[in-house]
């Protein structure tokens, strides 16, 4: 919407925008870019003055931020249904839309975006021929080929994509038709998919969307390091373990939740009397742990992970192709979908390419700085993950400390969300009265249930009305209260439209990282997270150790928490060590001779056995 039309519907008088002109000392389009509607004179000339401050001190910064706070939301119900029909995007071949009607941003805006949409568009073009995308880690950037293999770019890896792809068909083919077997003869029912991340989101997203009621084999996830999320799923299958596949994907073979969950799994297996390894599927990289692993002990089957593809953008490689073959998922139409919303996504055309419509838009709505949060909220119960995956895909994305040229930015974009109508009684209150650190997402799914099935639970009212008259309820009181919003609408929920939407997420995700200087494809933070787990578990390990010395001697030596810190030379770890002593407790493997955890000073710990053999180990 061009100023000039929002100045024609809200125009104030001549004589008022002179004055405020010449006094502040602006120009016309400075004044244009200060919305003016349902403010007070005395607001206007307060912002007008800000904005000429900060232009003689030369911080346009400030006036950038003046100027988008000053503009208002659209309340002219025609301007807005001709901002609605101007800006609407639609995909005919993938019946999907994409509205930014009340998303407020300005024709001044997209100028000064235009630039920097055309060097992201560039960035892309690069990145999708190969360049090195992912500098700190020296790494290509290749998910888009998945679905388009002739775009890679050599046809080593093109083959590599095709291969992988024939022998992922071919295998879940073969496990669902019953040619490969259960040691025991009989068929795969069930799929036990082991992993984390990017390793487990994306299937869990598409399993929870796309899986008929009745899948050929049924998947459950262990997506944690907690035993009794572990132990929950492996009960629940009880003696069906005998006829489940278990799936262990992890692109670096290393992850120590991923190795967990599959040990226990493993330690089931014993116990059932089972062969994991007739049984089990590796998907990881060539030559990891885990690759090594399931090759040494024969597993049942192989399937790559490549270098270029990053966990949370591998939905369209093997992690999300395979578990999604074995439901009875159409994965070519996944891919299909994929790609053609790729296609629509190079054109350097701004208002013609979707993923980068998002990107501008989230740029808008956070300042480019993520000081507004993304609430996605699909109306639909199919859909209930997306904001899950997506929560991955945007914020380790985009959640990143330095600029590509070394400046401390603490870039990112919260995401969070559940499904509507469900969520619109439990946090819309806030959204739509409480603090305004948010825009919203909608996902529209337009196809209430299959053909033939739906019935009017009143008269000319369907159930699906309802689930629609909220997301329109929602959209426009959040919209009365300036709240921005987004609505994506699909036609139906269908493997064609998932594949669309991975697809238009990871391109705005892209695009919106070159649109603000980052690298998207690397997450040097979740490291420090990791190296800090395993210090505690070797922190864990001193302290056993010295309570076992103190427990083997006769009488046994209760010791006080200052007496293991000063044993372990870990004088500084005093909290930690309390910590690991209150676990160990908690869970009978360490005794507590006096005192107790709430008076932390007061315990003296030792251990029920003590290990003579690890005294001298
Ligand atoms: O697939 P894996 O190597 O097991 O990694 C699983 C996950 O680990 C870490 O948390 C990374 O930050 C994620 O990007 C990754 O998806």
């Amino acid at each position: 919407m061009a100023s000039s039309s929002l100045s024609s519907i809200y125009s104030p008088s001549s004589s008022f925008k002179s004055e405020v002109k010449s006094i502040h000392r602006i120009t016309s389009s400075q004044l244009g870019s200060i919305y003016l509607h349902n403010k007070s004179r005395f607001h206007v000339h307060a912002v007008a003055r800000e904005v000429s401050a900060s232009l003689s001190a030369g911080n346009n910064d400030v006036v950038h931020k003046l100027k988008k706070e000053n503009v208002g939301l659209e309340k002219n119900p025609n301007a807005l249904w001709k901002r609605y029909v101007d800006w609407l995007y639609q995909h005919k071949e993938l019946g999907l839309y994409l509205d930014i009607s009340r998303v407020g941003f300005t024709d001044g805006f997209l100028e000064e975006m235009e630039p920097r949409l055309q060097k992201a568009f560039k960035d892309m073009v690069d990145l999708e021929k190969g360049a090195i995308a992912n500098p700190d880690e020296g790494r290509m950037v290749g998910h888009y080929w998945l679905r388009s293999p002739h775009l890679a770019p050599n046809s080593f890896l093109r083959l590599q994509i095709e291969n992988t792809l024939e022998a992922v068909c071919q295998f879940a083919n073969d496990v669902v038709s019953g040619k490969i077997k259960t040691p025991s003869g009989g068929r795969f029912m069930q799929i036990l998919s082991v992993g984390i991340g990017g390793s487990a989101l994306g299937p869990q997203f598409v399993a929870e969307a796309l899986a008929p009621d009745n899948p050929p084999l049924k998947i459950r996830f262990i997506d944690n390091t907690d035993p009794a999320g572990i132990d929950h799923q492996i009960a629940q299958l009880g003696p069906e373990l005998a006829s489940t596949l278990v799936i262990v994907i992890s692109k670096s073979g290393g992850t120590p939740e991923t190795r967990n969950g599959l040990l226990e799994v493993q330690k089931a297996f014993r116990e059932a009397g089972l062969i994991f390894a007739k049984q089990g599927v590796a998907i990881t990289q060539e030559n990891s742990l885990l690759d090594n692993t399931a090759r040494i002990e024969g597993w049942l089957a192989r399937f790559p992970m490549f270098d270029w593809v990053g966990g949370r953008t591998s939905e369209m490689s093997a992690v999300g192709l395979l578990p999604a073959a074995l439901q009875g998922i159409d994965i070519r139409e996944m891919l299909a979908g994929a790609a053609l919303m790729d296609e629509a996504n190079r054109t350097t055309v701004v208002r013609d390419n979707p993923a980068a419509l998002l990107a501008l838009c989230w740029y808008w709505a956070t300042d480019g700085v993520g000081s507004k949060d993304m609430v996605v909220l699909p109306y639909k119960d199919s859909l209930l993950l997306f904001s899950r995956y997506l929560q991955q895909l945007v914020m380790e994305s985009l959640g990143k400390e330095f600029d590509l040229d070394g400046n401390r930015v603490n870039q990112g974009i919260s995401v969070y969300g559940n499904k509507g109508s469900t969520d619109q009684h439990a946090y819309i209150q806030q959204l739509r009265e409480g603090v305004h650190n948010f825009f919203a997402t909608f996902i529209e799914v337009l196809r209430d249930r299959p053909p033939g099935h739906d019935w009017e639970l009143e008269p000319g009212v369907t159930c699906g009305d309802y689930l629609f008259g909220m997301l329109q309820g929602t959209r426009s009181a959040l919209y009365s209260n300036d709240r921005e919003s987004i609505t994506v609408t699909v036609q139906e929920v269908t493997p064609r439209s998932v594949g669309a939407l991975v697809a238009l997420y990871e391109r705005a995700v892209g695009i919106y990282a070159s649109l603000v200087n980052i690298n998207a494809y690397h997450q040097p933070g979740v490291e420090a997270g990791k190296k800090a787990a395993g210090e505690v578990l070797a922190l864990q390990k001193r302290v056993l150790q010295v309570l076992n010395e103190a427990s083997c001697k006769q009488p046994v030596e209760p010791l006080t928490l200052d007496e293991i810190a000063e044993r372990c030379h870990c004088e500084d770890d005093i909290e930690m060590i309390y910590k690991i002593i209150a676990h160990m407790a908690a869970n009978d493997r360490a005794l507590i001779a006096e005192g107790n955890c709430g008076t932390p000073q007061s315990i003296r710990v030792f251990l029920g056995e003590c290990n003579v053999d690890e005294l001298y180990a």
